[in-house]
């Protein structure tokens, strides 16, 4: 069962509430003040792991500017009291269309290490549901424990091994996941200059092995098990990490799973038709925030083409929103569900899992509210005539 949808404005009530009772906020109320709290707070390695992008960054940078471009057309008369922010997706009724995007090594920004435990206790709280990263600090099943009702899904990088790749799908199955997501666009990491620059990039992975740790395939191939020779097993996991797949494996990776199956990474149409004619569930439109491919397109120029291709398949989509009135301008040019990824990161390196859910009911408040005052009670009323280009 999934949480019932709710008032998400009842955190700006609650935020005036405690202001009467003479309690000032302890968290960032703007992204700019959340982002330069946790580079603060954070040591500089995780800083330039978690902000970095690919090249000079204009992607990454264009992935939120993109958003300035289009403004919501405000409508009266409507008496939008009551919004409807409710979504469904494959099958499950969601609260809202926001969703935590699948964030690797996340361990690094929670001060004990434990990140991904403390994101899926967030997710409990909220109804905002996590995709838990492959490259997680703790096994998937422990991170699956903590969803509560709020149903999570699992993002695979897909290991050169197809036995591997099986396990830790069984495991994601068993563990009640309910959506495998392939990632495309990660199977090599691109030009990082900010990674480059702390030479640190390496050392992350003595903090997001434990699926691969705990999984019997993978230790059946190691000389001895991680914990007596981690060495040799962080080199099996380099060997078996990138797997550069064509479209010649899509009927594999469909048959892996009779779970709802996303493709991570589809930004051209034509990728999305041919991912849709492969049996897919859903597309899953980003550019990696940036952080792979410098001097792309902005992810949020690409989705109206990328909705149009998916005809009526779910389209999630991420990269680049930073606030409330992202999401609803996401919603209205087509995308079913819209994920954050360093946002909710620097929630959590500024608070545990109280940053993220201070984060994620932020947004939450932000776009329940434009709705209300804008004339849109439902996600069904943001299309994209509801938008203008900001000239
Ligand atoms: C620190 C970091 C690690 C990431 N790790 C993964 C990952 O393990 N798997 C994946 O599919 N995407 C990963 N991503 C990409 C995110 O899922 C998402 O596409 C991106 O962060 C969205 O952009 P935003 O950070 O601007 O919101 C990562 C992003 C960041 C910032
Ligand atoms: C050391 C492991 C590689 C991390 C890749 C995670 C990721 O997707 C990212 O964007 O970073």
């Amino acid at each position: 069962m999934t949480p019932t949808p709710r008032p998400y404005k009842d955190y700006q009530d609650e935020i005036y509430l405690d202001g009467l009772r003479g309690v000032v906020p302890p968290y960032p109320m703007t992204y700019a003040e959340l982002e330069a709290r946790a580079q603060a707070a954070l040591p500089p390695s995780v800083v330039s792991y978690v902000a970095g992008g690919a090249g000079d960054e204009r992607t990454q940078d264009a992935n939120v500017t993109a958003f300035e471009r289009w403004g919501l057309m405000p409508r009266m008369f409507v008496g939008a009291d009551r919004r409807d922010l409710s979504v469904d997706l494959f099958g499950l009724t969601l609260p809202s269309p926001l969703f935590m995007a699948p964030i690797g090594v996340l361990g690094i920004c929670a001060q004990d290490g434990h990140g991904d435990l403390a994101t899926a206790r967030a997710a409990a709280r909220t109804g905002v549901p996590m995709i838990a990263s492959t490259l997680s600090a703790d096994p998937l099943e422990e991170v699956a424990a903590e969803f509560g009702e709020t149903p999570g899904f699992f993002q695979l990088y897909t290991p050169t091994d197809r036995e591997l790749a099986e396990s830790l799908v069984r495991r994601a199955e068993k563990s009640g996941f309910k959506a495998i997501v392939v990632t495309m666009d990660t199977w090599i990491t691109g030009w990082r200059p900010r990674d480059l620059s702390t030479a640190n990039f390496p050392q992350l992975r003595g903090h997001c092995l434990a699926n691969y740790f705990s999984d019997p395939v993978f230790r059946a191939q190691l000389p001895a098990g991680p914990e007596q020779d981690p060495q040799s097993a962080i080199l099996k996991w380099v060997q078996l990490f990138g797997n550069p797949l064509t479209w010649d494996d899509l009927p594999w990776l469909r048959s892996l799973t009779s779970l709802p199956l996303v493709v991570k990474g589809l930004c051209h149409p034509e990728d999305v038709r041919r991912a849709r004619d492969g049996g897919v569930d859903g597309v899953y439109c980003p550019n990696h925030g940036g952080r792979q491919a410098n001097g792309g397109l902005p992810a949020l120029d690409v989705l109206p083409d990328v909705v149009a291709a998916a005809e009526g398949l779910p389209v999630l989509f991420d990269s680049g929103v930073r606030s409330g009135a992202d999401v609803v301008k996401a919603v209205a040019l087509g995308a079913t569900a819209v994920g954050v990824g360093r946002p909710y990161a620097y929630g959590l390196g500024i608070g545990g899992a109280d940053g993220v859910t201070h984060v994620l009911r932020s947004l939450l408040a932000e776009a329940d509210l434009l709705m209300a005052v804008d004339g849109y009670p439902s996600l069904a009323d943001l299309t994209p005539d509801a938008l203008r280009r900001v000239l």
